[in-house]
């Protein structure tokens, strides 16, 4: 690729010819991907004006209040994705079942999960919130609205990235052949590409937990924690904003780990396995990074349910393999 400007259109055709067998011919997901992320992106800077209209009165699968924009991004992502005729059906964050496709569009060979926001609980205080998708091809012949092609270990994946609606927007994504990140320039309204061939540090200096859950961690964990707090060469420091995807994509670029694990109260932790974790995982691992339950990598657990939730460490290597030291009494 000649340095110089490169939108993340001309970058998917460039990817196509180089990799057919790889982004075969479900470009037009990610194209349609990034364009939701634009609308969304439109709306979230005006998160506050749309607060003020109020909040929605649903609730969704997980019993959380479903924020305006919670919904507002998923029905962007929904009809972004279920006319292009290569998306057999899809799963949301938002939505208790499959979604499937309108019987008068064509349905295709690929299904998609997302979380349409993520951290939705920073909506309305003007921190850094996101979207994750990840897009996996049909294993099954298609009936039973593909409810089946869900459950996939996300070793699976063909493709999966993640929106930032921050100080700028940006889209990340990997097809298996690395890690690439663009820049949405409002002017011209492209996304263009910024962070070229992202890789993450082998370690980093921060770590990312909620604290305040201390008392529910397990000794494993409590100690792994202070081990790390306490690592005299590299004096880490601790950034938790409480949006996945921001500490993240903070971690991918500085280096460092993200720990949502288990405790006493939730056994599996919060986070979704789906359209959380295994999207972010293929990204790390692509980026030279790991990510864990803390007993197996995530991206070969084999999902049972679409909404199910997995513990999540996630971030550098040196990191991730001492967590799992620690968790196997080997440290
Ligand atoms: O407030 P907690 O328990 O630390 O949880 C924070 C986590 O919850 C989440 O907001 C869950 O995601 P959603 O906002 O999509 O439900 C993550 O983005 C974030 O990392
Ligand atoms: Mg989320
Ligand atoms: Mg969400």
């Amino acid at each position: 690729m000649q340095k110089g400007i490169t939108s993340l259109g001309r970058f998917l055709i460039e990817e196509q010819r180089k990799h057919p067998e790889a982004t075969g011919d479900f470009t037009i997901i990610l194209e349609q991907i990034a364009f939701a992320a634009k609308i969304i992106s439109r709306e979230v800077n005006k998160a506050g004006l749309i607060n003020i209209l109020g909040k929605t009165d649903s609730i969704n699968v997980h019993g959380e209040e479903q924020q305006k924009l919670d919904v507002y991004a998923n029905s962007k992502m929904i009809q972004a994705l279920d006319h292009i005729g290569k998306v057999c059906a899809m799963a949301s964050e938002e939505e208790d079942e499959v979604i499937q496709i309108p019987e008068k569009y064509p349905k295709g060979k690929y299904v998609v999960v997302f979380d349409p926001l993520d951290g939705s609980s920073n909506i309305d205080v003007n921190i850094s919130i996101g979207t994750i998708f990840g897009i996996y091809k049909r294993v099954s012949e298609g009936g039973n609205g593909c409810k089946e092609d869900f459950l996939q270990k996300g070793r699976n994946l063909v493709g999966a990235g993640y929106v930032i609606y921050g100080s700028s927007t940006m889209f990340v994504y990997s097809t298996g052949n690395g890690v690439n990140g663009f820049t949405l320039d409002p002017s011209v309204g492209e996304f263009l590409l910024s962070h070229p061939n992202i890789k993450i540090p082998e370690y980093g200096k921060i770590y990312s937990i909620n604290e305040a859950n201390y008392h529910r961690w397990n000794e494993r964990i409590r100690k792994y924690v202070e081990y790390i707090k306490n690592y005299e060469e590299r004096q880490y420091t601790s950034r938790y904003i409480g949006s996945l995807v921001a500490d993240f994509h903070r971690n991918l670029l500085k280096g460092g780990v993200f720990l949502y694990p288990g405790d006493s109260k939730n056994p599996k932790g919060k986070l979704r396995l789906l359209y959380e974790a295994n999207p972010l995982a293929y990204i790390v691992e692509q980026a030279g990074g790991l990510a864990t339950d803390g007993e197996e990598m995530i991206l070969d657990i084999q999902p049972e349910k679409l909404h199910q939730k997995t513990p999540l460490i996630i971030g550098s290597r040196w990191e991730v393999e001492t967590f799992l030291k620690f968790m196997r009494d080997e440290a």
